[in-house]
């Protein structure tokens, strides 16, 4: 069974059609890249797929789910925002446990689960520090262990490494890795860095004003375009019939 289903999922604003008849599949494990220029679509489609918003058209489901079932969804999904705000006075463990006791979890199974994840995103030893003392890098990672506590089937993280320097992005990549090898999730993240994706995403969606460009494996949308390497993919795809060049 796939664990995302789109078909001709489409979102207007009144004339500007921000995602125009998108349709993709993605299964268990797999670890789908969602690239595209500036306004190309990528938050609006999290967004949908989310059920944050409604589509104009089209359907979905995730995890199996039909996309009008709105509650159902969020049960099994696991969200990293674009912007995610966090209360900086609690500490780190302190925000996690919240987070899984509003997913309905017991007290100790709120502790057992947010220490664990503590962990699997290298932040056990600054568990007991606020969050407003917390690196940015560590936030995200912080952000995605959060996104985890109900132990979702699909992941969605919008830009996780925006704003990290190297060795924040690296950590936050083998993060996501390990989160689709050892929990068997399907992850759906969105980005501008071309070389993130190269080393994690099994396989890309390349947006451009709501369109779908190419998709399928770095080797693939390479194919598509015809060129050497994925950074001239991107570019020739998404460059032509931009008015300004
Ligand atoms: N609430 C809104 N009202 C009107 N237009 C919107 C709204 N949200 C997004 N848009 C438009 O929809 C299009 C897609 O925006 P979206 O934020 O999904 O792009 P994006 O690919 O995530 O961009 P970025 O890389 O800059 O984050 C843009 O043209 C944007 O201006």
């Amino acid at each position: 069974m796939s664990s995302l289903e789109v078909v001709r999922l489409s979102k207007r604003y009144g004339a500007r059609t921000a995602v125009d008849e998108l349709s993709f599949t993605a299964r268990q494990g797999d670890i789908i890249g969602l690239l595209g220029p500036n306004g190309a679509g990528k938050t609006t489609t999290i967004r949908l797929l989310t059920t944050i918003l409604r589509p104009s058209g089209g359907s979905f489901s995730v995890a199996g789910v039909p996309g009008d079932r709105q509650r159902a969804i969020r049960e099994r999904i696991g969200v990293l925002p674009e912007s995610a705000g966090y209360p900086g006075r609690q500490t780190g463990r302190e925000y996690l446990r919240y987070s899984a006791r509003l997913f309905g979890l017991r007290r100790s199974e709120a502790a057992t689960v947010s220490d664990r994840l503590l962990a699997d995103v290298g932040l056990s030893d600054r568990a007991g520090s606020r969050i407003s003392t917390y690196s940015r890098g560590m936030r995200q990672r912080l952000g995605i262990a959060r996104a985890l506590v109900n132990d979702p089937e699909v992941v969605f993280l919008d830009e996780p490494t925006l704003g990290l320097d190297p060795a924040g992005q690296r950590e936050v990549l083998v993060t996501v890795r390990d989160i689709a090898r050892t929990r068997g999730a399907t992850v759906v993240l969105s980005t501008h860095t071309l070389t993130e994706v190269e080393q994690i995403c099994t396989s890309l969606l390349i947006l451009h004003r709501g369109r779908l460009l190419a998709e399928g494996t770095v080797s693939d949308v390479v194919a598509t375009a015809g060129t050497t390497g994925l950074s001239d993919a991107f570019l020739s795809l998404t460059e032509e019939g931009q008015p300004w060049l």
